[in-house]
């Protein structure tokens, strides 16, 4: 559905060149939530802008949904766009329309006759959960109700590719799992092929089905949600893995364990799938000569199954450790020694 080959970016100010965007080769496949997720200057506006041609590439070429985006300009751009729709984060609404009229602008560009224009959105109304807020102004309503909106309008033409940028990160928590849940029911119902950029972890876990970890324009890691979290490999990944999986509370509790028991190892051990079902504190305890503190345990669920993490903290002979840590290895249980220093 999206293939991006060789794609750099290169802007040029003031006499200096910043490469926002580096070499980046992507396939994204029709029907899937794709996440793109990196700290502030990685260049994800950058990458996700130019699937919709707002950004041309320096180099390389961007296919979405069969356009050429990198190539084709003016009305081919513009009927292409039509297919490849996109949400803000924040909302990007017409202030001085209603809800109705926001959601009925794209159609009338398209053409669309007013009595079938009136039909579809009233249809997309009650697709994102707005039914009865038809004639209120955008100022009267919640930011979640505002990105619903954004929402309606950017189906409104039955696009092939939602592009999502950062559009959760005005909105509190609690909003923010509402909105990724409709994009998860969107996807499942329409078969919409979505692309989100992202800073929060939380996001990427909850709905995508593949990531890709952006650091200095260069895509660095890219998999399945649950293997990138079971398995990340670079350094940023374990970074944004944490957000998640290691709360602030979890960080507390070690210090204190730390304090309190300056002997022994901290342990973080992750359970995916099967080995969900493994008694392994109980055998730890009745096979190994040490004490086991239990910090802190978590079951996350991502869109391709669960993720469990706990926090140990072991204490006994060195020896005893090793050979702990060596039989937990063997247990499809993933383990790491967390630096509690
Ligand atoms: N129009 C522009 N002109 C010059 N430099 C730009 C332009 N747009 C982006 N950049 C630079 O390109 C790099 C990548 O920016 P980009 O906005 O794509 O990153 P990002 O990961 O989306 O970060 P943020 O979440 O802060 O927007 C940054 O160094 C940024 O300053």
């Amino acid at each position: 559905m999206i293939t991006l080959s060789k794609v750099s970016k290169i802007f040029r100010a003031s006499g200096e060149a910043i490469q926002a965007v580096d070499d980046v080769n992507l396939s994204i496949n029709q029907g899937e939530i794709f996440g793109v997720i990196g700290y502030s200057g990685a260049g994800k506006s950058t990458l996700i802008r130019m699937l919709n041609g707002l950004e041309t590439p320096t180099e390389g070429s961007v296919v979405v949904a069969e356009h050429n985006i990198s190539k084709i300009k003016g009305a081919m751009l513009r009927k292409a766009r039509q297919e490849i729709s996109m949400i803000f984060q924040h909302f990007n609404l017409l202030w001085s329309r209603t809800v109705h009229e926001n959601i009925s602008f794209p159609l009338e560009i398209a053409g669309m006759p007013k009595n079938e224009r009136d039909a579809r959105v009233k249809e997309l109304i009650n697709l994102v959960g707005l039914e009865g807020r038809g004639n209120a102004y955008p100022s009267q309503l919640s930011g979640g109700q505002k990105q619903r909106v954004g929402i309606a309008r950017a189906l409104a033409n039955d696009p092939k590719v939602l592009l999502c940028d950062e559009a959760t990160s005005a909105l509190d928590p609690q909003t923010t799992d509402s909105i990724l849940e409709l994009l998860v029911d969107i996807n499942k119902r329409l078969g919409l092929t979505i692309v989100l950029i992202t800073h929060e972890m939380h996001v990427i876990r909850k709905i995508c089905h593949r990531v890709a970890v952006m650091e200095s324009g260069r895509i660095v890691e890219l998999g399945p949600v649950l293997d990138v979290f079971r398995n990340p490999a670079q350094q940023i990944t374990k970074r944004f893995v944490r957000q998640v999986t290691e709360p602030e509370a979890t960080k507390e509790a070690i210090v204190h364990l730390a304090e309190r028991y300056p002997e022994g190892k901290v342990i973080q051990l992750t359970f995916v799938g099967e080995s969900t079902e493994n008694p392994l504190i109980a055998n730890l305890i009745r096979n190994f000569d040490l004490d086991v503190n239990i910090v802190q345990g978590k079951i996350s669920q991502t869109q391709n199954g669960s993720y469990g993490t706990l926090y140990i903290h072991i204490d006994g002979k060195n020896d005893e450790i090793t050979r702990a840590l060596e039989y937990i290895e063997k247990q499809q249980v993933g383990v790491e020694v967390i630096d509690n220093e």
